[in-house]
C-alpha cells in the first residue's frame, strides 16, 4: 500500500550498480518518503538488492520485471502500478561499449541506443501524459559525462548520451509549462558492473577489422589511462545515489547535475574555446604524450578543480 504520503518513485536497471543503490537508499529514507518500484528485466538477478534492502523490502521497496528495449514490458510494468501513477521516474538502465569503431557491428552499436537513447523514450512516452494531466511529476535521467565531452574510443556510447541530453534540453522546456520537471544526472567513472564488464569485454575480443595500430593504441595506450582514471577519480554507486536523492528533494530541482567536480575542468574546456581544437588537443595531450603520467595529469585535474568549478557540481555530501 503506498501512503498519500509517500511519492512513488520507478527506476529502471536495479539488478546492479547504480539503480540497486538509488533504490536502497530511497527505500530507507528515515521518513520513509518514498515508495520504490525497483525494476530490472530478469528478477533472477534480485538477490543482490534484496539483501542491501533488509527491512525495506516488501514494506518500501518493491520488485517489477521491465525491460527497457521492450515495449510490451513496459507497458505491463506501467499498467501493474496502481492508477499507473509514477511521481519520480528515473531513468538508469545502460549499457556501455568500447572500442575501435571498426572492430564493432553496428548490430550492437543499434543496441547501445535502443537502450541508453531508445529505452529512456519508451519509458518517458509511456509516463509522461499522465504526469501531464496531474501537472506534476519529475523524470531524472542518468546521463553521463559522456553526454557532454566524448572521450576517444568511446565513440558510440558518448554518441547513446549526447542524443540524450539533446533529447531531454528539448523536452524540459516543453514539461516546465505542465509542471513537469526534468533532471539530468552526469557521473564521471563510477565503481560498477560498468566498469568490470568493460575489462571483461576487452580480455574477451581479438577487435578484427581494425589495424593493429590502432588495437595497440587502444588496448596499451588508451585502456591503462582509463584504469587510472577510474582509480584516481571514480565515485561509489552511494555518491551517485545519494546526489540523485538530492535532486529528488530539492525545492528547485537543477536540470543539469554533475556529480564529480574533478571532472568539471575537461568539460569546461569546450566553453572556452568555440573552435573545438581547446578540447581536442587537450585530450590529445593528455592520453598520448601523458598517457603513461597519468598519475600526474589526474594530479593536475585535481589542482585545476578550484572553488568556482566545484559549485557547479551536486556534492554527494
Ligand atoms: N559506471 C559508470 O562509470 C557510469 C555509468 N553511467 C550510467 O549509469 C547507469 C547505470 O550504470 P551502472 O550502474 O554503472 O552499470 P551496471 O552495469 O552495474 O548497471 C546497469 C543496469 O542496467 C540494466 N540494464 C541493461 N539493459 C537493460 C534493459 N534492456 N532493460 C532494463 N535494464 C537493463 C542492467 O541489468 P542486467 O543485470 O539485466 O544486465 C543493470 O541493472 C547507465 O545508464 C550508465 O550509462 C554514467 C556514468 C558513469
Ligand atoms: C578523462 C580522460 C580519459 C578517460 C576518461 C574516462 C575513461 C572516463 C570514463 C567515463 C565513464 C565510464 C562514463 C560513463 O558514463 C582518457 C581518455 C584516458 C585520457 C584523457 C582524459
Amino acid at each position: 500500500m503506498v501512503s498519500s504520503e509517500q511519492k512513488v518513485v520507478l527506476i529502471t536497471g536495479c539488478s546492479s550498480g547504480i539503480g540497486l543503490r538509488m533504490a536502497v537508499m530511497l527505500a530507507k529514507d528515515e521518513k520513509q518518503r518514498y515508495h520504490v518500484i525497483a525494476t530490472m528485466r530478469d528478477l533472477k538477478r534480485k538477490d543482490k538488492l534484496v539483501e542491501a534492502a533488509g527491512d525495506a523490502y516488501g514494506k518500501t521497496l518493491f520488485l517489477a520485471v521491465l525491460d527497457v528495449c521492450n515495449d510490451e514490458s513496459v507497458k505491463q510494468c506501467i499498467n501493474g502500478i496502481k492508477d499507473r501513477h509514477v511521481d519520480v521516474l528515473i531513468n538508469n538502465a545502460g549499457i556501455g561499449l568500447v572500442g575501435p569503431i571498426e572492430s564493432i557491428p553496428i548490430e550492437e552499436m543499434k543496441k547501445v541506443f535502443e537502450t541508453n537513447f531508445f529505452g529512456v523514450i519508451r519509458m518517458i512516452k509511456e509516463v509522461m501524459p499522465d504526469m501531464k494531466k496531474r501537472r506534476a511529476g519529475h523524470i531524472i535521467v542518468v546521463s553521463s559525462v559522456m553526454g557532454l565531452q566524448g572521450i576517444v574510443f568511446n565513440d558510440v556510447y558518448a554518441a547513446s548520451k549526447f542524443a540524450m541530453e539533446g533529447f531531454c534540453e528539448s523536452l524540459a522546456v516543453q514539461l516546465l509549462k505542465f509542471n513537469v520537471i526534468l533532471s539530468l544526472i552526469e557521473p564521471g567513472p563510477v565503481h560498477t558492473e560498468f566498469e568490470a564488464k568493460m575489462i571483461q569485454d576487452v580480455k574477451q575480443k581479438e577487435y578484427p577489422g581494425a589495424d593493429p595500430d590502432t588495437v595497440h593504441y587502444f588496448k596499451n595506450i588508451y585502456l591503462p589511462s582509463s584504469v587510472d582514471i577510474f582509480e584516481a577519480l571514480g565515485q561509489t554507486p552511494d555518491d551517485i545515489a545519494r546526489c540523485t536523492k538530492k535532486v529528488i528533494e530539492a525545492s528547485r530541482p537543477r536540470f543539469r547535475n554533475l556529480t564529480n567536480p574533478l571532472y568539471t575542468p575537461l568539460v569546461a574546456l569546450k566553453y572556452a574555446d568555440e573552435t573545438g581544437g581547446l578540447s581536442v588537443h587537450t585530450f590529445y595531450h593528455m592520453l598520448f604524450n601523458m598517457g603513461s603520467l597519468m598519475h600526474v595529469s589526474v594530479m593536475a585535474m585535481k589542482y585545476l578543480t578550484c572553488g568556482c568549478l566545484r559549485k557547479r557540481t551536486i556534492s554527494p555530501s
